[in-house]
């Protein structure tokens, strides 16, 4: 539903350039949460504003429901209202809201339908059926200034809706919200996702945002996509950050000679007593330093850090049964050399 190939943004600063974007490529399926994580300055904002061309990318394609928006800006001022029509079909969520505050709210979800000359009669009903959606039924007389965080960015969500996009970006739309009011606009992104097929790509600092509703992930940094993928995919990935993020599992060593392995449960390997028959089969002790359950993307998972006795090569065949069962398994070793380091990561593969 979007793809970027190659993008690039860079900005011309007071004489200095700064490169925002580096070659991103991202591919979001269609009817897929999909977030993008990174630090502050890491090209998060560049990238949204770029995939629906508020930004004009300094090369690279963004390709949006097998539309190339960025060959339609190309085209100089004849395009304008393709490239419109196109825009029209993309939605977007800030953190601020960006509501006018002289409107009533239905006035705001109106706005962008007198933009696309709808009259009046067809947006008055549009409007009232998108507060109904975001369940703001109540609230179409009132005023922003009378509304808490949460439903301002509700009638934000609805005048992002006015158009029927068929896809919605969100530029840190809860960044501005207390947690209690930031899991509930999130389930609303989710049931609209649902309900509608909508497709929704989201950028975000926090973690706990891309836990609660993303499909997939992409992490970046320095202007650059460095991992991406499904939340099962990353979590199948050796030495993935994210998947580390998403899951931290800590605990060290309890002496020399002994094999530490970090251990991903989902899907059906998460109901089978795996562990129990590995110290069974092989008649060995098996230590917990660490463990988290948790629900991503709707679904359960779990990881543990375990240890067994005697160095990895002496463990070769228990860590097989492992993996032989269905459990993404990495094993983290101990570096002797690097003490001050505590456990250095080598993945084995
Ligand atoms: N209009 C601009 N002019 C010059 N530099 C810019 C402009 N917009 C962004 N930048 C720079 O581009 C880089 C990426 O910024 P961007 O806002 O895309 O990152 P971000 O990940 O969204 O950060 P944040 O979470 O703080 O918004 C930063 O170094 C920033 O200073």
């Amino acid at each position: 539903m979007i793809t970027t190939t190659g993008l690039t943004k860079v900005y011309e600063s007071r004489g200095r350039q700064v490169t925002a974007l580096d070659g991103v490529d991202l591919h979001v399926r269609e009817g897929e949460v999909f977030g993008v994580i990174g630090q502050s300055g890491a090209g998060k904002s560049s990238l949204i504003r770029c995939v629906n061309l508020l930004e004009r990318p300094t090369s690279g394609t963004v390709t949006v429901d097998g539309t190339d928006l960025t060959a339609l800006a190309g085209r100089g001022r004849r395009a304008g209202k393709d490239l419109r029509r196109a825009r029209s079909r993309i939605g977007m969520v800030f953190q601020h809201f960006n509501l006018l505050s002289s409107r009533t709210v239905k006035d705001n979800i109106e706005l962008p339908l007198e933009i696309l000359g709808v009259t009046g009669a067809d947006r008055s009903r549009r409007a009232l059926e998108l507060l109904d959606l975001v369940g703001l039924a109540d609230k179409a007389k009132a005023y922003p200034g009378q509304l808490s965080g949460g439903q301002k960015q509700r009638v934000g969500i609805a005048r992002a809706l006015a158009g029927k996009p068929k896809v919605l970006l969100s530029d840190e739309a809860t960044s501005a919200l207390d947690p209690e009011t930031t899991r509930s606009i999130l389930q609303l992104l989710r049931d609209l996702n649902r309900q509608l097929g909508l497709t929704v790509l989201l950028i975000t600092h926090e973690m706990d945002v891309v836990k609660q509703i993303c499909d997939s992930a992409a992490l970046m940094r320095k202007g650059r996509v460095i991992e991406s993928g499904t939340v099962a995919e990353l979590l199948a990935t050796p030495g993935s950050e994210l998947a580390h993020e998403l899951f931290p599992v800590t605990g060290e060593a309890s002496g020399a000679d002994r094999t530490v392995v970090d251990v991903t449960f989902h899907g059906e390997a998460a109901t089978q007593p795996v562990i129990s028959q590995l110290s069974r089969t092989y008649n060995i002790d098996i230590s917990i330093l660490g463990a988290a359950m948790d629900t991503v993307g709707g679904r359960q998972i779990g990881r543990m850090r375990i240890e067994l006795p005697g160095r990895y090569e002496e463990n070769v065949v228990p860590v097989g049964f492992l993996r032989e069962h269905g459990l993404q398994v990495e094993v983290v070793r101990a570096e002797a050399h690097v003490p001050a380091q505590g456990l250095a990561k080598e993945i084995t593969k």
